[in-house]
């Protein structure tokens, strides 16, 4: 696992955050954009998923399901980007990344379920490994491009009379921060084009772009952002 120092200032609580990452992988994505949102700085430490260093020993005593990504607080190692960005949200409350009004909170937790459920899981790369094993290898597209765009005919219904600027109104919540890198896998790595998919996809691809913004704390348009996450990553790791 490869190293990369990504920030140097310390928390209130002097503990340095470190984020167990892959550069492809759309779940640690979401908690690359909300320590971003939340102004947070840490330390990030690339697995090679294509290498199976996830697998490895030292990897799984942090996280025994063998999955990015991890965050190390201190004393606190959690896995699972939603009970990570949960943790995040309870501790540092700093541009929060969940509503006050109830409803809208069941909203973004709707659609973070929905994407972290019913829509990346069954697009995981051990699935995607057994299909084209088991299954063919010209099974592998058709099937997850079906997953994406069943689960995004739901996030349209879910979030058309609740989004304003972004998914859930006028901020950056956590719907948001699950929908961008699901686009993104969605667009860049398995071909959907977003204009086919529907009226109110193109308006979850506007989100998708304001929510690269906080990728990594600069703004940057689509391609840019590519390159930026991409390419920096590759070499990172
Ligand atoms: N529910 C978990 C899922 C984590 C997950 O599936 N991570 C993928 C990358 S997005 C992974 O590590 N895959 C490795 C593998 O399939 O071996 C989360 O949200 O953190």
């Amino acid at each position: 696992m490869a190293s990369a120092s990504v920030g140097e200032e310390e928390h209130n609580n002097n503990n340095k955050l470190i984020l167990y990452s892959y550069w492809r992988s759309s779940c640690s994505f979401r908690l690359r954009i909300a320590l971003n949102v939340k102004g947070l700085k840490y330390e990030y430490r690339a697995v090679n998923l294509l290498k199976g260093e996830q697998t490895h020993p030292e990897f799984l005593q942090l996280n025994p399901i063998g999955f990015v990504p991890v965050l190390v607080d201190g004393p606190a190692v959690i896995f699972d980007s939603f009970a990570i960005i949960m943790f995040l949200e309870d501790k540092y409350p700093q541009h929060p990344l969940l509503p006050t009004d109830i409803h809208k909170r069941a909203i973004n937790f709707q659609a973070a379920s929905i994407v972290s459920s019913s829509i990346q899981p069954l697009h995981n790369l051990n699935l995607l490994k057994y299909i084209e094993e088991k299954v063919g290898p010209d099974e592998k597209l058709p099937w997850v491009q079906g997953v994406i765009r069943k689960g995004f005919t739901a996030l349209e219904k879910l979030l058309k009379e609740h989004s304003g600027r972004y998914a859930t109104g006028d901020e950056i919540f956590m719907a948001d921060i699950f929908l961008a890198p699901q686009l993104h896998s969605a667009y860049k790595r398995f071909n959907i084009p977003m204009v086919q998919i529907g009226q109110v996809h193109l308006l979850i691809s506007l989100i998708y772009f304001k929510v690269l913004y906080y990728c990594w704390g600069k703004p940057c348009r689509l391609e840019k952002m590519h390159d930026v996450v991409f390419q920096t990553s590759v070499q990172v790791e």
